[in-house]
Formats: C-alpha cells, sequence, structure tokens
C-alpha cells in the first residue's frame, strides 16, 4: 500500500505528546535523585561538586559573567576537587550549599534560587561556569555547589516549533513542506543537465552521482551513507559547489561535533562562514568561526568592546565595595551597560550573520534569534537519521530545499519512551492513520513516502577490510558495497608500527564460537521492567550502574587472553576496542581488564555509544548464551549493523553461534556466514586463564 499523504498539524500533534512522554522518561530518573538526594549522594552520582567558593568573576565570551568557582580552602582536601562527574559544556545551577540540618528546605531553594550557567572549564581545582546575562554573584556569598541539570532547551525549541506547525493551515503551507509531508510530489530530477566541475577531483563515481543529484534536485535529496563511505567528503562538495552557485546555506547536524566536524573540514577552503552555539560546547579548532568569538574580535566587534571594557571594570568595583547601598547601585549601573551591550551586540550579530554565506549550527541551535529573519537557499541536515523529526524542522518550516545525509540502516536516536499503544477500537477498520512515532527518523519517513528515487547511495567504503565488508553489505546494502583498494586487503601486520605475524594479528575475521564450550550467560537482578534489561543508552556512569542485565564472565575471559595476545605481538591497546549491547558485561570487562594499568588506551563501550566511530580491532561480545535462544535485543539488525561495521583491520566477534543463531533469521545467516567465512575457533573454558 502506498504510504499516505500526512497533515503537518495531526504530524505536530502527536509528535508534541510523544516529546513530553519522552521527556518525562528523560528527567524523571535524575530529577528523582535531584529530590531525594544530599549534596553528598549527588556529588558521588557525579551529577555536583560541593564545597565551592566564588573566587573570581569576569566578562567571558560573549558578554555571559564566568564565575570561577574553586574549592573552599576551609575544607581541605589539598584543593583538589576529586571525582566528580562534571563536563565542559554541561548545564549546571550554581546554588548556596545547604548545611546538614537544612537540606530539605535549602534543595527547594535551589531548585528556584541560584543561577544558571554552563560549565565552560573544569580544573583539578575548580570549574568555571558561564552564566546567564544580567546574572552573578548576587545572594551567593559563602558556600556554593554546582548541579547538573537536564536539558530542557532542545525540548522547549522542539515544542515550539510543533506548536507552530500544529497551528499552520493549508495557506501557510511552503512547498518544501508540502513535499515533505506527501501533499505533492518532489520535482523529477534531470542529473545529466548541468555539467559539474568537481572541486575534488578525488571524488568515486557515486560520490560524484550523490553531488550532482544534490545540486540539481529542486526540493529534497537524501545522500545515503553506509559507514565508511565518505559521506561528510561529499557534503564538502556539495557546500562549495553551492557555495560557487552563489547560494546561502544552513548547515545543521544533531550534535555539536557532527556541526564542527564540517567546520574543520570547510575551513582550509577559506569558505566566509559562522558556527552559532555556545564556545563552550564547541571543538577548540572552530573557535575562530564561532559567532560568540567573533562578536569580540572581529571588525564588526568594535562597537561592543567599549561597553565590555565598562562592565569588567564596574564587576571588578563590586568586589572592593563591602557597602550595600554603594553595591546596589554598582548593580543597577551594570544593568544599563547590559542592555547597552545587548543592543549593540544585536547590531553586531546581524552584521555578522547577515554577512556570511555559510552558517553552521545544531538543529536546535537553529531556532535561536540570530537567525530569526535570515533567509538561506539550501538547509543541509547531516547525522539526518540520528536527529528526531521534530528536531529537523526547527531549520525547514521555512526553508526551500533541504539536502539529507545519513544512514538509515544504522541505529536511530536513542528513545526511552515506550510509544502510547493505540487505543482499541470498537469496529475493526481503522478511521485514523498511524502516525510516525519518536523513532521514525524524517529520513526514513521520506524514503517510505517518495521511494530510492529521492536519494542517492555512496557505494565504495575506506574502512573495512573487504571480508568484514563483506556480511553487511549483503545483507544490509543489497551487495552494493565495494572496499576501496586501499583498505579490501588492508591487515593488523600492515599498521604504520612493528606488529608481530600471528594467527591473531594475520586474520582480518575471527569468530570464537562459545557452543558447547560452557560459556553460560549470567542474568544479574532483573529490573521489574524486561525493556530496562538491556544496555542504557544514557552515558552517565550513575545509570550504567543502577541498571542489572546480562553478561557472560568466560566470554569476558576470553577476551582478556585474546587482547593480551594481540598486545603482546605489538598492536597499540589504542587501536582495540571491545564493544557489547550489555551493561553488565561492560562493567564485569572493566573490572576484570583493568584497562588504565593493563591496557592504556583500549576502548570499552556500547554498541550504541560506537555509533559513528572506528578503531583497527574490534571485539564484539554478544553475552547472551542460553538453552532457549533468548537474545534480546541483539535481534535489532540495525544495531548489530553498527557493531559489525566499526572495524578496519580485524574483527573479532565472540559468540554462542547455536544460541544467536536461533534469534532471527538475520542471526541465523550471520552466524552461517562466520562459520563459513570466518577464522573459526571452538575455545574451552577450561583453557582460559582469570576464571
Ligand atoms: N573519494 C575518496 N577517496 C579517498 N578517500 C576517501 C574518499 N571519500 C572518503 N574517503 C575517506 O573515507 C573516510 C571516511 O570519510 P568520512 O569521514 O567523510 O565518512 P563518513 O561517511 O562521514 O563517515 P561515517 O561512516 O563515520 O559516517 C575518511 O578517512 C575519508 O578521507
Amino acid at each position: 500500500m502506498a504510504p499516505q499523504p500526512l497533515s503537518p498539524p495531526t504530524f505536530a500533534t502527536s509528535q508534541l505528546s510523544l516529546l513530553a512522554a519522552e521527556q518525562s522518561a528523560e528527567t524523571s530518573s535524575t530529577a528523582s535523585l535531584l529530590s531525594t538526594s544530599s549534596p553528598t549522594t549527588l556529588s558521588r552520582a557525579g551529577l555536583a561538586i560541593t564545597n565551592l567558593v566564588i573566587g573570581a568573576q569576569r566578562t567571558g565570551l560573549g558578554g555571559k559573567t564566568v564565575l570561577e568557582l574553586e574549592l573552599d580552602s576551609a575544607i581541605g582536601r589539598e584543593g583538589v576537587l576529586g571525582e566528580h562527574g562534571v563536563r565542559v559544556g554541561d548545564i549546571v545551577r550554581v546554588g548556596e550549599q545547604p548545611r546538614g540540618g537544612e537540606r530539605k528546605r535549602e534543595r527547594v531553594g535551589m531548585e528556584k534560587g541560584g543561577v544558571e550557567g554552563v560549565v565552560v572549564r573544569v580544573g583539578e581545582r575548580g570549574v568555571w561556569v558561564a552564566v546567564g546575562e544580567g546574572e552573578g554573584e548576587e545572594g551567593l556569598g559563602g558556600r556554593v555547589w554546582v548541579v547538573k541539570l537536564a536539558n530542557d532547551v532542545t525540548y522547549k525549541r522542539m515544542n515550539q516549533i510543533m506548536e507552530r506547525m500544529q497551528k499552520m493551515e493549508e495557506k501557510d503551507y511552503t512547498t518544501l513542506t508540502r513535499i515533505l509531508f506527501g501533499l505533492e510530489s518532489p520535482t523529477p530530477v534531470a542529473e545529466g543537465d548541468e555539467e559539474v566541475k568537481f572541486i575534488d577531483e578525488t571524488l568515486n563515481e557515486s560520490q560524484r552521482n550523490a553531488v550532482r543529484f544534490a545540486l540539481a534536485s529542486r526540493e529534497v535529496a537524501l545522500v545515503h551513507g553506509p559507514p565508511g563511505t565518505g559521506k561528510t567528503y561529499t557534503l564538502i562538495e556539495i557546500i562549495l559547489q553551492l557555495l560557487q552557485r552563489k547560494k546561502r546555506i544552513l548547515v545543521c547536524g544533531p550534535s555539536n561535533i557532527s556541526v564542527d566536524n564540517i567546520v574543520e573540514r570547510l575551513a582550509p577552503h577559506k569558505v566566509p562562514m559562522i558556527r552559532l552555539g555556545h564556545p563552550a560546547r564547541l571543538l577548540p579548532s572552530v573557535l575562530n568561526h564561532s559567532l560568540d568569538v567573533l562578536t569580540q574580535t572581529s571588525e564588526a566587534a568594535e562597537i561592543v568592546k567599549d561597553v565590555r571594557k565598562e562592565m569588567d571594570a564596574k564587576q571588578a568595583s563590586i568586589k572592593k565595595t563591602r557597602n550595600g547601598r554603594e553595591r546596589r547601585a554598582i548593580y543597577t549601573d551594570m544593568k544599563d551597560l547590559r542592555k547597552e551591550y545587548r543592543e549593540r551586540e544585536k547590531q553586531c550579530v546581524n552584521t555578522l550573520v547577515g554577512g556570511s554565506q555559510v552558517v553552521l549550527a545544531t538543529l536546535h541551535g537553529a531556532g535561536g534569534f540570530q537567525l530569526r529573519n535570515e533567509e538561506f537557499d539550501v538547509v543541509i541536515i547531516d547525522e539526518a537519521s540520528q536527529a528526531l523529526e521534530a528536531q529537523c524542522w526547527i531549520p525547514l518550516l521555512s526553508a526551500k530545499k533541504v539536502i539529507l545525509a545519513g544512514d538509515h540502516l544504522q541505529l536511530p536516536p536513542t528513545i526511552k519512551s515506550t510509544p502510547p499503544k493505540p487505543k482499541p477500537k470498537t469496529d475493526a477498520v481503522p478511521t485514523t492513520k498511524p502516525t510516525p512515532t519518536l523513532e521514525t527518523t524524517l529520513f526514513d519517513r521520506l524514503l517510505t513516502l517518495h521511494g530510492p528515487s529521492i536519494k542517492r547511495m555512496l557505494k565504495i567504503q575506506y574502512r573495512m577490510h573487504e571480508k568484514i565488508m563483506r556480511f553487511p553489505s549483503d545483507n544490509m546494502y543489497s551487495s552494493a558495497l565495494t572496499a576501496a583498494p586501499s583498505v579490501a586487503h588492508r591487515l593488523l601486520t600492515d599498521l604504520p608500527y612493528p606488529v608481530k605475524d600471528t594467527d591473531d594479528t594475520r586474520e582480518p575475521l575471527i569468530f570464537y564460537d562459545t557452543q558447547g564450550g560452557d560459556f553460560p550467560e549470567t542474568n544479574s537482578d532483573s529490573p521489574s521492567d524486561t525493556n530496562n534489561n538491556e544496555t542504557p543508552t544514557s552515558k552517565s556512569k550513575s545509570s550504567l550502574l543502577a541498571l542489572s542485565s546480562h553478561s557472560n564472565p568466560s566470554e569476558a575471559a576470553l577476551i582478556l587472553t585474546h587482547i593480551t595476545s594481540l598486545t603482546t605481538a605489538g598492536i597499540h591497546p589504542s587501536d582495540i576496542a571491545i564493544i557489547t549491547p550489555y551493561a553488565a558485561q561492560l562493567t564485569y570487562l572493566s573490572r576484570i581488564l583493568r584497562i588504565q594499568e593493563n591496557f592504556p588506551g583500549l576502548e570499552l563501550g556500547t554498541v550504541d555509544g560506537f555509533q559513528g566511530r572506528e578503531k583497527e580491532v574490534v571485539v564484539i561480545s554478544l553475552v547472551r548464551s542460553n538453552g532457549e535462544g533468548e537474545v534480546g535485543f541483539l535481534r535489532e539488525e540495525r544495531r548489530l549493523n553498527v557493531g559489525m561495521t566499526r572495524a578496519r583491520r580485524g574483527l573479532v566477534v565472540v559468540g554462542d553461534g547455536g544460541c544467536v543463531g536461533r534469534g532471527s533469521p538475520f542471526l541465523k545467516k550471520w552466524m552461517e556466514f562466520l562459520e563459513e567465512e570466518a577464522d573459526l575457533r571452538y575455545p574451552d573454558v577450561a583453557d582460559l586463564q582469570g576464571i
């Protein structure tokens, strides 16, 4: 059945309720910790830093006040903060620290009072927090603490845009909006009409096709980039070609790193560009394109400089004044100065943004005031299959043309809530069309809606040995992938440093089939909700440890033996990653490997967390080994696809072929493939060390 068009307001209404459920799922765990725990517990959980005082404050990037917080010298501990989970870029609240007996009352004060800001620097002895305009140390005289907050800015922007869409009438729809909801078809594309002179001569044919297609399409083009196929490489060429055609472009991605990656690669081409976003969240290498930085350093910034100097002087004088009336007078002056500063800054921002042919921002950053009246010819969204659709609409509602790059066959964005079940109907015929869930990305939906004619796929991959690529290519990408000659036969023994030729280093694909070798899975105490029985997708340490799941100690011991053999042969631990879908296995592995002492630099992580990454050697621990053939969420093909496409020269799969093979037809095929094509080994638990 052909997919049906969707009305934007219907879509928006359903997204609003899905987003509300998701936000409450996301914040409820942190919120319950915040309201029930003492500062010490929160600090142990990596959510807070306690016992700080304000050392100094000054005007930082973008005119924001930076509070320099240092450990209270009365506390001792040699002035060192110790273990904490606060990182640069985190959104935090700085508030007066509750004293013993006052905890409860003071905590309420923390929620309402204190000041909110972004962490701009974390050192051994203190943290710096850039706080909102007009906020400073007023009322924060004594000992303070810093608490990590859930970031609700993204939700605010998505909700705003969905509320706007909900109220739209037919006459408000742009042509692009009509096409993206299937109310109109995209204009057919004639790629051959225009001769494209490629700037990067090394682009392969499928990349060139994608560039031609993206340039020729009038409204929408999808660039489908399987792992390692040079998706970003291709986008850079598209951007440069559009610039030659005098187009104005907005480039977005779901994460700061996805956007910075493009800024870094555009920089050598001397492209006039501006990167929006809080400087604390940007890579240092892209800071000289940051709007906040340029509002201080560029020529356009001269008009704000004087006011900033005056503000700094005032701030310094607050420190010297003890008299309450005088301090209040200074605060009043500061308010006026800030107003002046904001007005001048706005002028400066308009000049800078208005003068840039390429503007780059995260999807939610594209909803900031800086772009309110800006128009673009083309919006490009990288990593579109990792973005929530509601987020994509932030830059799209007024756009004319969109180019999306992504891979819908890898994992979609992480969703924590379970979608509501449709209400049971009294009659058998459904009266409403199903609307997409949060896991359905715009990329997915458009492919279903308009078919493969709106996409071009990149077909040469520059990452994996041919043998590693074969199964995902045949089973996920219709056998369309080929390995570039530079990588097709590359082995660990060819690494640019000495590696001994051993059974473990000369094989690109190894399968330790543990069936019959006595490698049973262990089930930790199961939480009541079986959905939680899988790896938590949040990277927070506390939530990782809070959840229990499956582990397989014998598999872990086998992995220890294998990586010891690899490192003894000369492979650097930093070229090795071990990934597994299960949290308990991660915990177990980290305990027995003792990475920092024995394998410094080796990475251990979840499959989900490794999306977008690569390593010379990747070991996958499949964990599941039981009589029932129960494999849980190993069944998700996109997760397996991500797992099996991270390795460049060596993929080592450790698992019970018998049990895993019963999990799904796809898993059965994979196990059969590994038996046929991999260097197959049947380990016995009795031969392992550390058990
Ligand atoms: N035409 C090409 N010729 C040579 N090398 C290329 C070509 N295209 C891409 N590469 C190389 O392939 C690698 C992957 O490229 P890039 O990072 O652009 O891929 P990607 O598809 O964005 O990655 P991911 O799979 O992580 O999404 C890079 O090292 C890049 O230099």
